[in-house]
């Protein structure tokens, strides 16, 4: 179990809305429908109202900013069986990229393989004390796209499971297009925490408000959104 799992939910009762997307840009065809994923007639698209709201007010202020500027939606709300096929995608993806097949890999392989899968992916938990940050509705992947539409480029592709993915991966690097790529990264995250989202610790794209992760971080004594109906 991760530390924030361990954190109390007091669940609001907001309910999950639609996330207007007209002011947003999105990700087309969604990523992990596209996958096969068994959303079972529900839509990434929605969240918890606060959640939702904030997530506007991130836009505005990008507007203010950076004009044609848009948050640019990958993923938001993500039912448990969505979260337990992209775990098992992951798993087989990485079991591939190694040369691996289920009945050459090894259990100290596997175990390693399970681990990297882990540092990304939260588990596909069942149990209302623990439930995965996407499946609360509280959750969102998100990266920015020019005033031509086009995705700002931040140094690694969305879930990619290496050190790329952390936030902080390339302030470190001299070269010029390293720089690029972490302040691009500073500006999404300074834009999402101005409004109380907590970024996750090794996703640069991974943002949350009130769910079990973000309590953690804020060091709030309950979070604010269980597993969402
Ligand atoms: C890997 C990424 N898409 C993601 O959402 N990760 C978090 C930790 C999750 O699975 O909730
Ligand atoms: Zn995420």
């Amino acid at each position: 179990m991760k530390p924030y799992q361990q954190v109390p939910i007091r669940d609001r009762g907001e309910p999950l809305v639609p996330i207007p997307l007209d002011a947003f840009a999105i990700v087309q065809p969604h990523p992990y429908e596209q996958l096969g994923a068994p959303y079972q007639g529900r839509s990434p698209y929605y969240l918890r109202q606060t959640v939702c709201d904030r997530l506007l007010q991130a836009q505005q202020a990008l507007q203010a900013q950076r004009s044609g500027w848009k948050i640019q939606i990958f993923d938001a709300y993500r039912p448990v069986a969505v979260q337990q096929f992209m775990v098992e995608q992951t798993y087989q993806q990485l079991l591939t990229a190694q040369g691996l097949s289920p009945s050459t890999v090894s259990r100290t392989q596997q175990a390693a393989i399970l681990n990297q899968v882990y540092e990304f992916w939260a588990v596909p938990s069942s149990d209302p004390a623990t439930p995965p940050p996407h499946s609360t509705g509280a959750a969102i992947d998100i990266t920015l796209t020019d005033n031509q539409g086009q995705a700002i480029n931040m140094g690694s592709p969305i879930d990619e499971p290496s050190v790329r993915s952390y936030p902080h991966h390339f302030a470190d690097k001299a070269a010029a297009q390293a720089q690029q790529y972490h302040q691009n990264r500073q500006l999404l995250a300074a834009l999402l925490t101005a409004v109380g989202f907590k970024q996750h610790p090794q996703e640069w794209w991974h943002f949350s408000y009130g769910d079990q992760m973000w309590a953690w971080q804020s060091r709030s004594p309950f979070a604010y959104y269980g597993k969402a109906t």
